[in-house]
């Protein structure tokens, strides 16, 4: 069990700010600076209103006119420049602060183990990434400047304030908790509903996504009415939830704006009548009026900002399950041995959770160098077996062992196991970059004279050279869409540049056509002379040559031997053989008579 206390909410931000926090402190210094240069203006226009207004007939008087003004400019200066590099050190230091987040965000999943990424949907974990790290970003980068910003503000205006004049400021401050409470009890009482209006933007666009990447699907099953009713549910929806907030919001704004109003109008009352009995200067009515004016914006965004903030918990929580993630570790020994001995599954049981057992006591060895082949139905574990060769999963201690030349694999570290091991799956993944480079995806530096080898041996170089742009041709949505069969070839090629000792082929052929299929494996056993090579298939044809084939069925070994072994005995792979040669002969005379 892992008794590592977890970090708090505020550790996990703060090892962001790393390198960066710095950035933050100077962006608040410099908003210091511009609220107080902004502080000063009011003061300028009391001082004038009471003390130059009198005598701007007379030199004196205009002197100290001039002045004035050339204060209010120097204020007005300062406060642009302060204002300027606040915001500047705050994007600043907010691009560091996101920049981190994504760096370790990126490079801890990329060493998730794989059944972490099996149990987590790529949507949800891509949600985290975006959306919880935005609001993550809007809390430390905005929301938590802002508060300061305001609090700020508000002690220096309020101190200020009282200053001039107690009774006055004391009717201002009133409204304060009304203002702030109001829009603050406001804003946590809809956040559902803004959540709820979330929820439906991201249904819509997940009906948007799902309908462009699996457009045939649809075109094919002529699920188009189907499809659009479904959209037009949920856009209508999502415009619903939005025209309800819409109303709310305006409700809101109507009641603040006349909260305010009524606070301008006590404050200017009270200020009028105070003037009135000489409590209070008109210099200082006015400096009041001005203060309490640019308090107002910020006071009521507070409120808002407080009950916001209270939902980056939330994100920095969904965030933290992620990056609390355990990495792949190296458990044992982390041996780099050569990789061309035999490879031994020795009472292999295995189950991916404690009620399905996938493998059952399975024994067999791979003769090093051999061709060996696998046949079983489906869903009989076939490819668990090459997920626990290639270690994307352990096998508990207690549960058989696997070696390779006599060392158990899970002392061979993962990388070096990985990288030795060449799999080519039945859906190859091929990134959306040129056909040479996702070829050379495994190369330092890529040598066009080995692409192009590797592709002839994939019998795929023919089907390059077509397209326009040959292997600089880009694949996927930008590019040309490879047909399944080209996809696989290019993935075999991808896997031939490993030059691995052990190379699997996991129904990777299914996709091409059977005399391809043979002139694929005839070229590779050629190439790859000394490599141990697995093959998974339904075909028997493409297994016949194998030195050894295993027949499973429901995890467990029920038939071993050559292709001859194999059909000179009952069982399944006998019937399997009949059922394809007769459906083949079928085929070959249906071809006859036509
Ligand atoms: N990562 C996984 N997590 C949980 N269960 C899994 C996982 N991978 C496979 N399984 C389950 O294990 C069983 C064996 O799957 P496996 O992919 O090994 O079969 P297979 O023989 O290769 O099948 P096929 O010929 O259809 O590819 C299936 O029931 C499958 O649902």
């Amino acid at each position: 069990m892992n008794t590592e206390k977890k970090p708090g909410k505020f550790q996990v931000i703060f090892r962001f700010l790393k390198g960066s926090f710095y950035l933050f402190v100077l962006s608040l210094v410099f908003s210091v600076l511009f609220t107080a240069c902004n502080a000063l203006t009011p003061q300028i226009i009391r001082y004038a209103v009471d003390h130059i207004l009198t005598g701007v007939g007379d030199s004196y008087g205009r002197h100290l006119l001039f002045l004035a003004a050339g204060a209010v400019l120097v204020a007005a200066i300062l406060s642009g420049i302060f204002n300027y590099f606040s915001k500047m050190t705050l994007a600043k230091g907010s691009e560091n602060f996101m920049k981190n987040i994504r760096d370790t965000l990126f490079h801890h999943i990329e060493k998730l183990p794989f059944a972490w990424h099996v149990r987590h949907q790529t949507g949800e974990i891509i949600q985290r990434c975006t959306s919880d790290v935005e609001v993550i970003r809007n809390f430390v980068c905005n929301q938590m400047p802002d508060v300061f910003r305001i609090v700020f503000l508000m002690v220096l205006y309020l101190g200020i304030m009282f200053s001039m004049n107690v009774k006055l400021s004391l009717v201002a401050a009133a409204f304060i908790p009304v203002i702030v409470g109001y829009s603050g009890f406001f804003y946590s009482k809809i956040g559902d509903r803004f959540m709820k209006a979330d929820e439906a933007e991201g249904a819509l666009s997940s009906t948007v996504q799902e309908n462009l990447t699996g457009v045939r699907v649809v075109r094919a099953f002529g699920r188009e009415k189907f499809e659009i009713d479904r959209f037009d549910e949920r856009n209508e929806r999502f415009a619903g939830l939005w025209i309800k907030l819409g109303g709310i919001m305006s409700a809101y704004w109507a009641t603040g704006d006349f909260i305010t109003g009524i606070q301008i109008l006590t404050v200017l009352v009270t200020g009028t009548v105070l003037v009135v009995h000489q409590e209070l200067t008109l210099g200082e009515f006015l400096a009041f009026v001005s203060y309490n004016s640019s308090l107002t914006w910020p006071i009521r965004s507070l409120g808002r900002i407080l009950s916001d903030m209270s939902k980056a918990g939330v994100s920095v929580e969904r965030v933290a399950y992620i990056l609390d993630a355990e990495e792949e570790k190296e458990e044992g020994k982390a041996l780099q041995p050569p990789l061309d001995g035999d490879i031994c599954f020795e009472h292999v049981t295995f189950a991916y959770d404690e009620e399905h057992p996938i493998l059952e006591d399975m024994s067999f060895t791979i003769p090093a160098g051999s061709t060996f082949g696998i046949l079983g139905s489906t869903g009989s574990g076939k490819s668990t077996l090459m997920h626990l060769l290639n270690r994307l999963y352990d096998l508990p201690p207690g549960n058989g062992r696997i070696t390779i030349g006599g060392v158990d694999i899970r002392d061979i570290k993962r990388e070096y196991l990985r990288a030795h091991i060449g799999m080519v799956l039945q859906e190859p993944f091929l990134f959306s970059r040129s056909i040479g480079e996702n070829i050379s995806i495994t190369e330092e530096t890529p040598h066009e004279e080995r692409i192009h080898h590797a592709a002839e041996i994939a019998c795929v170089d023919e089907a390059i050279e077509h397209f326009t742009d040959g292997y600089n041709t880009i694949v996927g949505e930008r590019g040309v869409t490879l047909s399944g069969g080209q996809k696989q070839r290019v993935a075999i090629a991808r896997t031939l540049m490993m030059k691995a000792p052990i190379l699997v082929f996991d129904d990777s052929l299914s996709a091409v056509d059977a005399e391809t299929d043979a002139k694929i494996r005839h070229a590779l056993k050629a190439e790859m002379e000394k490599a141990t090579v697995l093959l998974i298939s339904h075909r028997i044809n493409s297994l016949k040559q194998a030195d050894l084939i295993l027949v499973m069925d429901k995890g467990k070994i029920c038939e071993l031997g050559t292709h001859e072994e194999l059909i000179s005995q009952e069982g399944i792979y006998k019937d399997i053989y009949e059922i394809q040669m007769n459906s083949d002969i079928r085929v070959m005379e249906g071809g006859k008579k036509a």
